[in-house]
């Protein structure tokens, strides 16, 4: 098996996504699972962009040992400079500078000619040099640079010591077969002495991870990559398809250090820090990613999983894969159901069943337990169950957001009171206040169900007790009763 080296921008390509800033304590927490998840190389940052930033690469230098710790430069010394002073602490670090090669950047970015590009290009390297022995180069915008000019510039840095060239599509324009010719090229046509190539592909059309796997096909043993794909405009390459794609694709002879059990707590911790929801459609780690919703499909898996996954959920570190009942489903995925829920049924009771679980389905859209038993005449067990009886948040600017609930848990009421960052989290307060249960929320989504303010809000949340994930769902005109509610649903489905 060939070693593909994994390069995490999560922390700099991902991170200059607006609104996905973050201080260097969450940087340090992330630099902290990425060593754990096994990447090799972590982009930790731009050290000339701000005084925050320099301070977050020194911070990750000095705490994360195993990967390289790289820093990103333009083709300027103060850059390059600052970032050796940056990485000063790294057990092992890079220097990642570079410059634009397309006629587009050389014109209109830089008003320079190819000749002097090669000569910056160089330069930047060899300045690199004297500071750190591993000097990774990027030439921007490679994706639609002409392959003669670029093996020029490449074979010119690779002379000049770098030890690994990134050759990005930084506009997402390339089509695979186009990008991976490219990696082609620069392999048959220069010198490479001990240097690798790298890929570093962007989302505009769709393409990234089509293109970095052609490129590693084609040779590159570098991907650089981001977790959920996140990054600047549509994204970067993410890394989680990138390494379930090699990894479910033995023939490809390759590798990578991930420990992909880690991907989906990985993916769940950057989405919360950066505010940036996955989307539930997602490859790997979208909530559906492991989903059955329609008949035919649950027939299938309750036959033999391997007629619709192709990849065991828990290797990605999900606990199972999810048969969810809507108008869709069939009868096996249904009477499956009612099995698990103890209760059996015959063949001409099932159909009655079913007739009557399709008409609430086209009303209801998701069917749940309580929903079933109700339909085979059976009520929920009420014992047990956790009702939201009265709640009332003081919420505003310059006032302590307050929250007073009154919980119904199995028939008994418990009021109490609590604070909080806002008006949903002090409820959250209460509620756990109630319950005194240690449970941890991982997944916490509000979404406007239309584009007007006086529409209902939908929350999905997950909710973690005893290491087992819950998943509550509610929808209101009110967010923190929306909320409230979804926590109680998922509490619901477990006992306490
Ligand atoms: C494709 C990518 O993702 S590249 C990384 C993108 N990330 C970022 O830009 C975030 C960090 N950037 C910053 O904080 C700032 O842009 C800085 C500190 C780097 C520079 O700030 P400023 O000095 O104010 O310059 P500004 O950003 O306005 O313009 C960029 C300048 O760098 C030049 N430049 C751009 N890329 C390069 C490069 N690779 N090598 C050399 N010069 C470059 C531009 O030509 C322009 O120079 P000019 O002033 O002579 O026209
Ligand atoms: C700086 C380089 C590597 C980059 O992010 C790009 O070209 O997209």
């Amino acid at each position: 098996m060939d070693k593909l080296f994994i390069f995490d921008t999560t922390l700099r390509d991902g991170e200059q996504v607006p609104g996905c800033q973050l201080n260097t304590i969450e940087k340090i927490e992330i630099a902290k699972v990425l060593e754990e998840l096994g990447v090799d190389v972590i982009e930790a940052g731009f050290p000339i962009s701000s005084p925050g930033d320099f301070t977050s690469v020194e911070a990750i230098s000095k705490t994360v040992t195993k990967p390289t710790i790289c820093a990103l430069t333009r083709a300027v010394e103060k850059d390059i400079e600052v970032a050796a002073e940056a990485l000063k602490y790294a057990k092992k670090k890079r220097i990642h500078t570079g410059i634009g090669t397309s006629d587009f950047h050389i014109k209109y970015k830089f008003n320079s000619t190819r000749e002097e590009i090669i000569k910056r290009a160089v330069a930047a390297t060899t300045y690199a040099k004297k500071f750190v022995e591993d000097v990774e180069f990027y030439a921007e915008d490679a994706g639609r640079t002409d392959n003669e000019y670029l093996a020029q510039v490449v074979q010119a840095v690779v002379n000049a010591g770098a030890t690994v060239i990134n050759i990005p599509d930084t506009t997402g324009y390339c089509l695979p077969t186009e990008y991976g010719e490219k990696i082609k090229y620069l392999i048959d046509h220069v010198d490479m002495k001990n240097a690798i190539l790298s890929t570093h592909c962007h989302q505009d059309l769709g393409m990234a991870t089509a293109n970095s796997l052609m490129g590693v096909i084609n040779g590159a043993r570098q991907v650089e990559v981001t977790i959920n794909g996140i990054g600047e405009r549509a994204g970067n390459t993410s890394l989680e398809e990138v390494v379930m794609a090699i990894k479910s694709h033995k023939e490809l002879g390759i590798d990578t250090n991930i420990n992909t059990k880690k991907l989906y707590p990985v993916s769940k911790m950057v989405s919360s820090l950066m505010n940036m929801p996955v989307q539930p459609n997602k490859a790997i780690v979208g909530r559906n990613a492991f989903a059955h919703s329609s008949g035919i499909h649950q027939d299938g898996v309750l036959k033999n999983l391997s007629t619709y996954e192709i990849i065991d959920p828990k290797e990605v570190g999900i606990d199972d894969n999810a048969i969810v009942l809507t108008a869709r489903s069939g009868r096996h995925a249904l009477k499956s159901r009612l099995n698990t829920l103890g209760i059996k049924v015959e063949a001409n009771e099932l159909a009655n069943i079913y007739e009557r679980f399709l008409e609430l389905a086209d009303k209801k859209k998701d069917i749940n337990d309580d929903d079933l038993l109700i339909l085979v005449g059976k009520e929920p067990n009420e014992s047990s169950r956790i009702k939201l009886d009265y709640l009332q948040v003081t919420s505003g600017k310059g006032i302590k957001n307050t929250a007073i609930v009154t919980l119904d848990v199995a028939g008994e009421k418990f009021t109490s009171t609590s604070f909080g960052n806002g008006p949903v989290d002090a409820a959250i307060n209460t509620v756990r206040e109630i319950l005194k249960k240690q449970m941890t929320i991982h997944e916490f989504l509000i979404q406007a169900i239309n584009k007007g303010s006086d529409n209902l809000g939908k929350v999905h949340m997950q909710v973690e007790y005893k290491g087992k994930n819950y998943y509550g769902f509610s929808a209101n005109t009110d967010i923190v009763t929306a909320s409230v509610e979804a926590y109680i649903d998922a509490i619901n489905k477990f006992t306490i």
